[in-house]
């Protein structure tokens, strides 16, 4: 299988739901994004910020806001591979900080992974799948994170979070992994907003449109784990979670079925408590 998948053009018709902005629409949200990243850094008296690079363009799209907010040298950019990682993954990781002209490191985490799953090497799940992406896949986001943080304290950063508008909205990060951030500049954005603010800032067109995985099994696509198109998804997200449409009529809209829109709004309500601060009694 190909690993560094691709999709063939960057002004690629976007079906159902067009939800790109105009180009004065896209020229603020930059500028908003970058006041933001700015904000948060003089707010925090911090020296800079610190970000995982996956190849991904989530990623991509906030390492070129970041170096738009603040400056090539307050950028550090961390590469931390694991063996499913797939080495094109990792070089276009690799291309985006050297094109961008930041500072970055390369961290192997297996050895640090391998060390953590020999704690608990029971079997804990029926499916092989499940176990590799829940257990191991949430382990290594988490490992990344540590990664992150021990680099941020140590440089007086922020950890830039890359979570976009949909993936913070259903849930589509590890609690406490790729979840555990400071801020998450692009959190406004849906999928396709992403793309379009990358090749705004102008990421590489391959980068631009590259199918979304999640570094955790890496042959694995979003799309898939999820069962459902990321512009579908994106679709759905803005008519009935975002916005107040009805099922049936979401369905319509995003030419999908009302089941589809349903198992999407139970991601969003299933994961709710990732979106909140942990409960005490008193909340109660
Ligand atoms: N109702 C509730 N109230 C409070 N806490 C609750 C809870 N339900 C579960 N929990 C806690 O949350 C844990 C489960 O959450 P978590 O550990 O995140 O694990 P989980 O949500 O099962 O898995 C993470 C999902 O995010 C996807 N992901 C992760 C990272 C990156 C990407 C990507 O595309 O880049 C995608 C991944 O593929 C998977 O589908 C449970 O073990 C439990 O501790
Ligand atoms: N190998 C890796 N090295 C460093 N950071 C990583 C790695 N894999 C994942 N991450 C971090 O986890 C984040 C979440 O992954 P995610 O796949 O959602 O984003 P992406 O790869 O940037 O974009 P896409 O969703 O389109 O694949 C990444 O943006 C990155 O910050
Ligand atoms: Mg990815």
């Amino acid at each position: 299988m190909e690993l560094s998948q691709r999709q063939p053009q960057l002004d690629a018709e976007i079906t159902p739901l067009d939800l790109r902005f105009s180009s004065d629409e896209l020229t603020a949200e930059r500028e908003r994004i970058t006041s933001f990243i700015q904000e948060q850094v003089d707010r925090h008296d911090a020296d800079g910020v610190v970000l995982g690079l996956s190849g991904g363009v989530d990623s991509t799209a906030v390492a070129h806001l970041a170096v738009e907010a603040l400056g090539r040298s307050a950028v550090h950019g961390l590469i931390l591979p694991r063996d499913v990682n797939s080495d094109a993954n990792m070089s276009d990781a690799e291309r985006v900080a050297v094109d961008l002209g930041i500072r970055y490191d390369v961290v192997d985490i297996d050895p640090v992974m391998d060390e953590l799953l020999a704690i608990d090497a029971g079997e804990s799940a029926s499916d092989e799948d499940d176990w590799a992406n829940r257990f191991v896949g949430n382990t290594s986001a988490r490992v990344r994170m540590t990664v992150n943080y021990l680099v941020a304290n140590k440089e007086n950063k922020l950890v830039l979070g890359t979570g976009n508008r949909v993936e913070l909205s259903l849930g589509y990060v590890t609690k406490y992994g790729d979840g555990g951030v400071d801020c998450n500049p692009i959190g406004n954005c849906y999928k396709q907003q992403v793309r379009q603010l990358a090749a705004d800032l102008g990421a590489d067109e391959g980068l631009v449109q590259k199918t979304p995985t999640g570094g955790m099994v890496d042959y694995e696509t979003d799309e898939k784990e999820i069962g459902v198109e990321y512009d579908t998804i994106d679709a759905i997200v803005a008519l009935t979670v975002d916005g107040n449409v009805a099922t049936a009529a979401a369905a319509e809209i995003a030419d999908t079925t009302p089941a589809v829109v349903e198992h999407i709004q139970e991601l969003h309500r299933d994961n709710e408590h990732k979106r909140t601060a942990p409960p005490m009694p008193t909340d109660a």
